[in-house]
């Protein structure tokens, strides 16, 4: 759907230079999903495999020509709905380190160095993805998702790190508890959307 260098906004590598590959197609409809353009993969051009990585490779160097590995993270819609494997060779044959961000709610495929699991109600994260997430991303929109975050913080490994992250249109109203929530539970962190409030893509 689209490609862009920016810094992750989220998560653990928030604030870190990241070239961002958003592939079409969702199939777990979040009523407030922040890229609802991104669900009907026909709506997008295709690109080979080849093209997607040269592209790549062309837009971080033209700005970082000695700085490899950078990051690439593979997003969407719900990237999971591809088989990755080829796409996760390419890009780390060409030095990046592969992230992904999923709702975990397809089969797994992917050489990963990273996955950000941020399950989702509305379609239930597969037991082998949050087996393998190196972070839990959960989104809250109300109080009642507090409790739903460690439910799903039961499935990942103890090493996988946690994270609550405020529904953006609802960020005002729920960031004050969950920053409450956070002191009595610091298990987990705060990740907010930091490229939305300083207006990067
Ligand atoms: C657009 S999704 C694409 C990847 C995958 N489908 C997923 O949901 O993880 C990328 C990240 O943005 C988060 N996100 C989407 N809409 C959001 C919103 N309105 N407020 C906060 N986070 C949001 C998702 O939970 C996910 O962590
Ligand atoms: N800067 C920035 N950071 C992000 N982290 C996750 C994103 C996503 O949409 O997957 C995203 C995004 O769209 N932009
Ligand atoms: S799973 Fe991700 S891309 Fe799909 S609707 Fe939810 S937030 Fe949007
Ligand atoms: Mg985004």
């Amino acid at each position: 759907m689209e490609s862009f260098y920016t810094i992750q906004g989220e998560g653990f590598y928030q604030g870190k230079a990241a070239y961002f590959i958003r592939l079409g197609g969702c199939d777990v409809g979040c009523f407030w999903c922040d890229v609802k353009e991104s669900w009907d993969a026909s709506a997008h051009p295709l690109y080979t495999i080849e093209q997607i990585t040269e592209r790549a490779v062309q837009e971080v160097t033209a700005v970082t020509p000695d700085t490899f590995p950078v990051i690439a993270v593979v997003t969407g819609g719900e990237p999971l709905m591809h088989e990755l494997y080829e796409l996760t060779e390419a890009l780390q044959t060409a030095g990046f380190a592969t992230n992904i961000e999923t709702s975990g709610s397809s089969p797994l495929s992917g050489y990963w160095d990273w996955i950000c699991l941020s399950p989702k109600k509305f379609k239930a994260p597969l037991p082998e993805v949050a087996q393998a997430a190196n972070e839990l991303k959960v989104i809250i929109y109300n109080k009642h998702d507090l409790i739903w975050a460690e439910e799903q913080a039961k499935l990942v490994l103890p090493s996988c790190k946690l994270y609550l992250q405020p529904e953006w249109g609802k960020a005002a109203e729920v960031t004050p508890y969950i920053v409450d929530y956070i002191k009595t539970h610091p298990h987990w962190g705060l990740s907010l959307q930091i490229h939305k409030y300083i207006n990067v893509p």
